[in-house]
């Protein structure tokens, strides 16, 4: 229902906000959600262009009516959770009427004293995140992670069976923006005796998106595959960033703790799944040997249309890249059709034992890596673990990441027909550590 193309989606609708049909995230058919502050109040907001539209303001404005009204109001405040509460239909309308407000020139007038320029805004984390759970459906980044950390043994024989995930740390996810200080932790060379405690040497990124949930399920109740979709309120872009030494040492038996829980970055903007309807696509077909997913996990639907059309891409800046104002470097392109595993297999396998999840829990898909090199999702994959450097055009090399380098996500709905939308950045620089 929520994932239905209409009107807003039209190519041809065009916006009075100057410069919105030529911004290339944020055209008039994205008006991702999130939260922003200019000196009152963090509050909802819609990014059009490089504008923010105050949803608060347009609450108290009287434009709005019914459910489109509804979810202003509900968008109003500090987070998005009483909004995504809210479920698909008044997030829905209000998507249709703030299209109309914006694409009709008689409204600038009315309309117009409630946008300010982004770049003179703070954007803070759209939901207060209950629950952050982590999955692995990258297949490509888990067999090459899993021929670094077990070369025996890379893909587990659970992993075609399995969404597998790890429940992650919700307090240290922020949004894009905050730095990162280098972690210190336990570090074993391989022929020590004992660890020491130091800062770390393999800091990692992981290029994954976020999945923001919007209306959950109670205890004990289970969240069907075919109704999964109803419950994604839409995707952020997101960075696990990654310790490799601290995790190589620390992950046997219960998996990732203080390796990946140090922070986690979102981009700012929820891009609904009403946005995201054009960008639907076949889940590829899994090779002929895979086994066929148990029935709660299969629907003909979602294997027709339950993938998406994103292209993701990480790029890097090194401090003297920045000395010599130099453009960021591409280390890596690879797409969200990349996933084993759906989004709505992610959801109804996350509930099926009767887990709640909450409006403004949020999922990570696990790191999406290409099958090929040019699109590997992590420093430990692109570099075979530090064995096989990246040059730069500086004449630097990276292993992995050094203090100073600033590392950004970004992401591109695309689709024949459909004009193309962004996520916004998902960026974060290194800082040293503070002390081991
Ligand atoms: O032990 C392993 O195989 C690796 C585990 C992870 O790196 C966890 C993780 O964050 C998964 C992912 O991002 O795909
Ligand atoms: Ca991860
Ligand atoms: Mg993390």
């Amino acid at each position: 229902m929520s994932w239905t193309i209409d009107e807003t989606h039209d190519p041809a609708r065009t916006s009075w906000v100057p410069g919105a049909d030529d911004h290339p995230e944020f055209p008039i058919q994205n008006l991702p959600l999130g939260i922003f502050s200019d000196g009152q109040a963090p509050r909802g907001g819609i990014a059009i262009g490089d504008r923010i539209l105050d949803l608060a303001a347009l609450a108290e404005s009287g434009l709005l009516v019914g459910e489109a009204q509804q979810a202003a109001v509900a968008a109003s405040g500090p987070t998005l959770n009483p909004l995504l509460a809210l479920g698909a239909r008044p997030r829905r309308a209000l998507r249709r009427a703030v299209s109309a407000l914006l694409s009709e020139p008689a409204r600038e007038d009315a309309v117009s004293r409630w946008l300010y320029p982004a770049a003179a805004c703070t954007l803070h984390l759209p939901a207060a995140v209950g629950d952050y759970t982590d999955f692995y459906v990258g297949i490509h980044h888990a067999t090459n992670v899993g021929k670094v950390f077990r070369p025996d043994n890379p893909l587990l024989p659970n992993y075609k069976y399995v969404p597998i995930g790890y429940h992650g740390r919700a307090s240290s996810v922020r949004v894009s923006g905050t730095p990162l200080v280098r972690p210190c932790g336990q570090l074993k060379a391989a022929d020590a005796a004992a660890p020491v405690r130091a800062p770390t040497r393999r800091l990692d990124f992981e290029l994954e998106m976020g999945v923001w949930i919007g209306t959950g399920n109670g205890l004990g109740e289970t969240i069907p595959i075919g109704s999964a979709a109803e419950h994604v309120a839409g995707l952020s872009l997101l960075n696990d960033w990654s310790a490799r030494d601290i995790q190589a040492w620390e992950y046997q038996p219960l998996g990732p703790f203080l390796a990946k829980n140090f922070l986690t970055t979102v981009s700012p903007w929820i891009v609904t799944a009403e946005a995201l309807a054009p960008f639907r696509t076949a889940q590829p077909a899994r090779p002929a040997d895979d086994p066929v997913p148990l029935p709660y996990l299969l629907d003909a639907n979602d294997q027709a249309e339950g993938a998406l059309a994103i292209t993701l891409d990480v790029t890097l800046t090194t401090p003297a890249m920045r000395a010599a104002g130099m453009a960021p470097v591409r280390l890596s392109r690879s797409a969200a059709t990349h996933m084993y595993w759906t989004i709505a297999q992610m959801v109804a396998h996350h509930a099926s034992n009767g887990c709640d999840l909450r409006p403004g829990d949020l999922l990570g898909t696990g790191t999406i890596s290409a099958p090929t090199h040019e699109g590997f999702g992590s420093l430990l994959e692109l570099t075979r673990a530090g064995a096989e450097p990246i040059a730069l055009p500086t004449g630097e090399v990276r292993s992995f990441l050094e203090d100073g380098d600033e590392l950004t996500l970004a992401g591109r709905a695309e689709a024949p027909g459909y004009r193309a939308i962004g996520f916004g950045p998902c960026t974060g620089i290194v800082l040293p550590a503070i002390s081991a």
